[in-house]
Parts: structure tokens; C-alpha cells; sequence
């Protein structure tokens, strides 16, 4: 493609020298250019992309996109207005349009998009589709899976990503959709069949500073959406809402397109009633708009039935069966990281979970609550250069469900990590919680450890806040560290 090709995307924008350079790549980030690439100078939260301008030139880029001519720069540049706006228009145009190829099935919300998306994805892949997954676990498709570094990538990426499942031949992507990514525009661009919502809590307020901003946020998730009423359903985009959840009407105002509505308290078009929970799955009755049936499925907790409502209803919308649907979700053994239970043959119950915010942590709490026979002792730390808020309503919390709470480290990243444990356990002395209720242990390994030792028959250990996660992040160093593996460890070890 030639720089004046992809100019023409941009109505506003202009060429300063020469347009017909061929461009044979795009680039954010001048430590990867090489040569013939395009590089956009993004100003970020931390650094200006145009101070790397030159360090791009050096390793062979072609040409710039800039939002302000730089002269000391030899090469031609694409002046624009918003060089991030710019970014997904050309890195769709340069990936010839990829979500029009798929069909793009998005979730987002606080809590339970991983697992939305992992649910529509078994339910895809049983009726014999090729879905690609993007999120916070990994991208996949075509029987390869990639780690990812965050839930949503740049626009950049997201658009190579789709063009990669395109040409694999997937005929599908489900993907998360974070508040971040709307907000920058990392989903700009990006045609979707069907946007999800599951639910709104606090967190990320370091980011969107206020729950305001933050729902608006994910509002334009659904302001986007394309508003073309086919006369083939299969055309149309779909708004599908958590009812239950108040900010679901906000959202229906936003968007233009049909919503599909599910939820358990209130009327809905899927709706689950007779929910019941025990330590092995959670059993419930569907209405829906094609009819009804009762779910086993093998993952515990209401927040699950929630989960796999929103599946059931995007799912209903590609014209899957419910009965169908009701054998995917029944087969799925659940998601790794999440309420994901550490066997070693121990005589008490040892639960790994991802819950890292207010609503996530008592969400599993009241779930391990109903079906513990003995004490609940909870391990769990709240992550650095995030939300501080929400530390001690977390501490809070844990302590409300729990016998006996672990207060450690979660990934510290750069911040002192006894500040942020103390953080949490001013939520704990704020509501009367004593010292013999609590405990505070800065390294996780020795937490977990001594929750172990601690458990005796019948008791559950919830160590919540890293799920999957295989690693630490302490100051700039990146350890590994999986509670799944320091758990059985610990279980194995000499005195159990
Ligand atoms: C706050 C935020 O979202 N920041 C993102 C943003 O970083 P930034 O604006 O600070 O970028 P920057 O470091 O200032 O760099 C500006 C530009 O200079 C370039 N650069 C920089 C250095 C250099 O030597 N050469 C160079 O070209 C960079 O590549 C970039 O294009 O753009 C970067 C490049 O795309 C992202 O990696 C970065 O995500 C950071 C790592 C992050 O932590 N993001 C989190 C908060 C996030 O987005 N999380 C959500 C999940 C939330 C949820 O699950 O609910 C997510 O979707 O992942
Ligand atoms: N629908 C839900 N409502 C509330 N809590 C949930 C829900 N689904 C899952 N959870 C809790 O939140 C944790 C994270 O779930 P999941 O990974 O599916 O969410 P996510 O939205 O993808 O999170 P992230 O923002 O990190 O990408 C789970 O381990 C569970 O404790
Ligand atoms: N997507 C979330 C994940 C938090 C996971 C938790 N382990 C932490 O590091 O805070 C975030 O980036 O805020
Ligand atoms: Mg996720």
C-alpha cells in the first residue's frame, strides 16, 4: 500500500512530501519498526511518540503519521489531528476491514467477561464455527494460543489480530472489551455483531476518576454500534444487557440497535429462575425468547448463572439451539483462574480465583460461604498503580465472609507493598475487625503458606486476586509466580 492510499482514509489529513512511498507495515513503537514501515508518533500518558520519530528513522521506517510536522525528521509525514484516531482507521484500511470478514462478538463490563467470552466460544466451537478468542488469558485460534499483556490490545494489533483470524479462516472472534480500550479508541473501527454487558462496579477509579466516567466509558461501547436494521437478523448488530444491573438502562438510551435483555430479579428475555448451588456446579431453570430448559453447569456461583445467561443470549442471536447451548455450557468445566479448586487429596478445600475487585471478591465469597461446611480463611491483596480506593472496601469484604483473612500482596508494581496492605487493613480496623480475625503478610508465598497450615477438615482456602496469572510484578521485575503451584506446594509440603 502507498502512504497517499492510506491517506485517503483520512479526510482531514495531509501529505508533506513525497505520498507514493510504499508502505509495507504500521508501527506504535520505534524500538520494533523496520524497514518500510509506517510509524505513528502516538503522545501517550507517559512519553510522546514524536520524540521516538528519529530512532524510527534510523531503523528503516518509511514514512510518519504526526500530529505536528517535524522538521528535523527526513521523511514523509501524514499530518493528522488525533494520531490514535489515526491509528485505527489505518490499521484497519491497512488490514483491508477485518471484523467485516468475521463476526466479532464483544463483552464488556467490571466482572465476568473472561468467562462470557470463554462460554460463547465452546458454544461456537460445538456448532463445527472457527472462533478466535481475544482477552485477558491469551489470544486464540486455529489451535494456537498467544499471551496477552493486558484484556484488549491497542487498535493497531486488534485489527492485525483479526486479519491473522480472518486468514486462518475463523469465522468468529469473541473478545473482551475493557473500559480502557473504549476510552482510547482501541475498538475503533471494529464492526460488532453482538456488544455484552455484564455488569458495572467499582474499580479503575485511578483511571476514569469517577463510576460516572467510568460507565459513560463503556457507554460508547454500545453508542458505537452500527444502527443498519437489516431485514436478515443475521445482518443486524445486537445489544445484549444484564437488566439486572442498573446501568443497563443508561445503556439501552445510548444505543440504536435491538436489545436483548437477560437477568435473573427482573423481567427478561432470557431469564434464570430456581437457581441452586452446591460446591460441584450451580443448577438453574432459562426461560428465553426460544424457549426454555434447565442448565447444570459445572461452575459455582450466581455470578455464573449471569456469565452464561449473556452466552446463552448472544448465542440464541447465531441461531444456536437452546438445547444446544445447553449441552456446550453443560460440557465446560469451567475457566482457569477462576474458582478453580487445588486438589492434592487434602482433607479441606483450597480455592484459586481471579476476583480483584469489591464485587468479584464478595461475589466468590458468598459463593465458597454457601457450600463451606468449616471456616473460610481468605487470602488476598489488592494490585499497585491501580485503584486505591478500593483496597479497603476489599478488606472490608473479606472480612465480612471470612473466619480469618491473609492480607498480602497482590502485584505490587511499583508501589511500596506494606503501604498498600496497609491501605486495605484500614477497611479492616474502620469496621471493628480485631487482630485475631487478621493477619498481615507482605510475601504471598508465606500468606498462602499459612493459610495452608492454618485449614484444617472441612475448612476452604479462597486465595483470590491473580487467578491464572503466572507471575509477580514487584517494582520493574517480572517473578514467577502461580498461587495454583505455591498452593499444592505448600499442601505437599512437610507438615500436611
Ligand atoms: C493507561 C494505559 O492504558 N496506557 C497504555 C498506553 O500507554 P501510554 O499512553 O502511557 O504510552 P507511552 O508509554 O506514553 O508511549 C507513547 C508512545 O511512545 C511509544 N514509544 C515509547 C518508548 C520508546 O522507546 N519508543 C516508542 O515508540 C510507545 O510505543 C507509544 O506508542 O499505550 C501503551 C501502548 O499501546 C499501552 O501499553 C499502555 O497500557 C498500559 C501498559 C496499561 O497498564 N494499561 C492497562 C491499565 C489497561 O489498559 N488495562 C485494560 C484492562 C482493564 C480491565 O481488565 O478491566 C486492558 O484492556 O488491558
Ligand atoms: N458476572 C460476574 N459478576 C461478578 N463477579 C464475577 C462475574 N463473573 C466472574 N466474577 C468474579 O470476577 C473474577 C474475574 O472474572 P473474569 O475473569 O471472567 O472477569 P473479567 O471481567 O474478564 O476481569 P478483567 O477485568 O480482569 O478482564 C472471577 O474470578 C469471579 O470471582
Ligand atoms: N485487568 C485488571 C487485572 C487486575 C489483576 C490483579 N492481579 C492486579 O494486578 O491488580 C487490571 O489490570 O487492573
Ligand atoms: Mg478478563
Amino acid at each position: 500500500m502507498f502512504l497517499n492510499q492510506l491517506a485517503a482514509y483520512l479526510a482531514t489529513s495531509s501529505i508533506h512530501g513525497d505520498g507514493e512511498v510504499a508502505i509495507t507495515g504500521i508501527q506504535i513503537d520505534s524500538r520494533k519498526v523496520s524497514s518500510g514501515d509506517l510509524f505513528i508518533c502516538l503522545p501517550g500518558h507517559t512519553v510522546d511518540g514524536h520524540d521516538f520519530a528519529r530512532q524510527a528513522a534510523e531503523k528503516g521506517a518509511a514514512a510518519l503519521v504526526v500530529q505536528r510536522i517535524l522538521d528535523d525528521v527526513q521523511l514523509p509525514q501524514l499530518k493528522v489531528k488525533d494520531c490514535r484516531l489515526a491509528m485505527a482507521v489505518l490499521g484497519n484500511a491497512f488490514y483491508n476491514e477485518p471484523s467485516s470478514r468475521l463476526r466479532v462478538i464483544g463483552v464488556t463490563g467490571t466482572n465476568g467477561k473472561t468467562t462470557t467470552t470463554y462460554l460463547i466460544e465452546q458454544i461456537l466451537k460445538d456448532q463445527g464455527n472457527i472462533p478466535g478468542l481475544i482477552g485477558t488469558i491469551q489470544r486464540r485460534y486455529a489451535g494456537q494460543s498467544y499471551p496477552m499483556s493486558g484484556t484488549t490490545p491497542e487498535s493497531l494489533d486488534l485489527q492485525g489480530y483479526l486479519n491473522d483470524m480472518a486468514e486462518a479462516e475463523c469465522n468468529y472472534c469473541v473478545m473482551e472489551v475493557s473500559s480502557h480500550a473504549l476510552e482510547q479508541g482501541r475498538v475503533k473501527g471494529t464492526q460488532f455483531r453482538t456488544a455484552i454487558f455484564t455488569n458495572l462496579t467499582q474499580d479503575h477509579l485511578d483511571y476514569h476518576k469517577t463510576m460516572e466516567e467510568y460507565r459513560a466509558a463503556k457507554g460508547l461501547f454500545f453508542s458505537r454500534l452500527g444502527n443498519q436494521y437489516f431485514e436478515d437478523p443475521q445482518e443486524r448488530s445486537y445489544a445484549v444487557l444484564n437488566v439486572d444491573d442498573e446501568a443497563s438502562a443508561y445503556y439501552a438510551a445510548q444505543t440504536a440497535v435491538e436489545v436483548i435483555t437477560y437477568g435473573v430479579e427482573n423481567e427478561a428475555d432470557v431469564r434464570a429462575s430456581g437457581i441452586s448451588i452446591t460446591s460441584r456446579g450451580t443448577s438453574f431453570h432459562v426461560d428465553t425468547f426460544r424457549g426454555s430448559t434447565d442448565i447444570n453447569l459445572r461452575m459455582v456461583g450466581k455470578f455464573n448463572v449471569y456469565n452464561a445467561l449473556a452466552a446463552i443470549s448472544a448465542a440464541l442471536l447465531e441461531d444456536i439451539s437452546l438445547e444446544q447451548i445447553k449441552a456446550s455450557l453443560e460440557s465446560l468445566q469451567g475457566v482457569e483462574g477462576r474458582v478453580e479448586a487445588v486438589d492434592e487429596g487434602q482433607e479441606f478445600a483450597v480455592i484459586v480465583d481471579y476476583a480483584h475487585t469489591p464485587d468479584g471478591l464478595e461475589n466468590v465469597l458468598r459463593t465458597v460461604k454457601e457450600f463451606a461446611e468449616g471456616r473460610v480463611i481468605c487470602v488476598f491483596g489488592c494490585g499497585g498503580d491501580r485503584d486505591k480506593t478500593k483496597r479497603p472496601i476489599m478488606g472490608q469484604i473479606a472480612a465480612k465472609y471470612s473466619e480469618y483473612v491473609f492480607v498480602t500482596s497482590d502485584n505490587p508494581r511499583t508501589e511500596n507493598p506494606e503501604a498498600i496492605l496497609s491501605d486495605i487493613e484500614e477497611g479492616l480496623t474502620a469496621h471493628g475487625v480485631t487482630q485475631d480475625r487478621y493477619e498481615l503478610v507482605v510475601d504471598r508465598k508465606e500468606a498462602i503458606e499459612k493459610a495452608i497450615e492454618m485449614a484444617s477438615s472441612k475448612d476452604v482456602v479462597l486465595i483470590a486476586g491473580k487467578g491464572h496469572e503466572t507471575y509477580q510484578l514487584i517494582g520493574s521485575q517480572v517473578l514467577d509466580f502461580d498461587d495454583r503451584i505455591v498452593a499444592k506446594e505448600a499442601i505437599r509440603g512437610p507438615r500436611k
